[in-house]
């Protein structure tokens, strides 16, 4: 099967990676991947080539999608050697906080830029990614973007460019929040003296089961919730502790507001 057309993904890391599984399961035509590290030489297979550098790409290669996967730090150095596919294909950022304007910048010539956020479960086709498409970008090149963005994962797109910038401190840094629970709930569990492996082993199967229980279900999470909570028994006793002085509450307003403001330092 060969469902997609010639790609090329700029970064072969943990998200780009997870990118190209979910396009080999559509089926490659052709992808060419840039990356300088060991492990990404691995992605090498069927239809997919690994280079070091973007001067290996062989001349003729006229990809019609430019995956943006490395880090906001590294644009500055990486972009400019992409600006000759400007013409023919569209360029879809991941990186984040960077806007389209700066990509623009970066690359040097105008283009059609899609940029997106996803999250690492992604890499278990369990992803959603957030997607703006800029003005150049035309109706087949975004849905080509969808179906790349979409192989996955949920996406949803969004008209409006700043939305990236909470998207991407919300559902893209979100797993970090939900392992920090999960490493929090082994924690507590230790300091309760349960056995080492019996604390993880709970931590991990609540997490995974709470959001098997989500998937399945047509209630949403607040009644979800509710269900567990006995009147007077004890998840209501620990719930209210959590909510006390609005702890829980505020830390998650502030933790989303300082990665929201990161993201948009990082534009530029
Ligand atoms: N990790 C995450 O949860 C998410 C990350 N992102 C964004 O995805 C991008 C990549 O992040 P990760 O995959 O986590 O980072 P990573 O560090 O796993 O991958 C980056 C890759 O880029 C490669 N690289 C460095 N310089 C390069 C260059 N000049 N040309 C080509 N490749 C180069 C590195 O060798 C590395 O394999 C970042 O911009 C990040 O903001 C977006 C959503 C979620
Ligand atoms: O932490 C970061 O900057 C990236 C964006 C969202 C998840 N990881």
């Amino acid at each position: 099967m060969t469902g997609l057309p010639s790609l090329l993904l700029v970064g072969g890391g943990r998200m780009g990676s997870a990118m190209l599984a979910g396009w080999r399961e559509r089926g490659l035509s052709q992808a060419i991947v840039v990356d300088p590290s060991a492990e990404a030489a691995k992605l090498a297979g069927p239809n997919v080539t690994v280079v070091a550098d973007a001067a290996a790409i062989p001349a003729g290669f006229a990809p019609e999608a430019v995956v943006l996967a490395v880090k906001p730090q590294s644009a500055a150095e990486a972009l400019p050697a992409y600006a000759r596919f400007a013409g023919g294909a569209v360029f879809i950022s991941i990186m984040a906080g960077k806007t389209v304007e700066a990509v623009t910048r970066l690359l040097g010539v105008p283009a059609a830029i899609v940029r997106a956020m996803p999250n690492t479960p992604a890499a278990v086709r369990q992803g959603i990614t957030v997607a703006y498409a800029a003005e150049a970008v035309t109706p087949v090149q975004k849905a080509l973007a969808d179906t790349l963005l979409g192989a996955t994962g949920e996406i949803a797109w969004v008209e409006e460019e700043g939305l990236l910038d909470p998207v991407t401190a919300i559902s893209g840094g979100g797993p970090a929040y939900v392992f920090l629970l999960t490493e929090l709930l082994e924690q507590a569990g230790l300091d309760q003296g349960l056995p080492p492996e019996l604390a993880r082993q709970m931590a991990r199967q609540t997490v995974i089961g709470s959001a098997a229980l989500l998937a399945a279900s047509a209630e949403d999470a607040a009644q979800l919730r509710i269900a567990v909570t006995s009147p007077k028994g004890t998840t209501e006793r620990a719930l209210a502790v959590l909510r006390a002085d609005d702890a829980w509450p505020k830390s998650f307003r502030e933790a989303i507001q300082a990665a929201t403001e990161r993201s948009r330092e990082l534009s530029a």
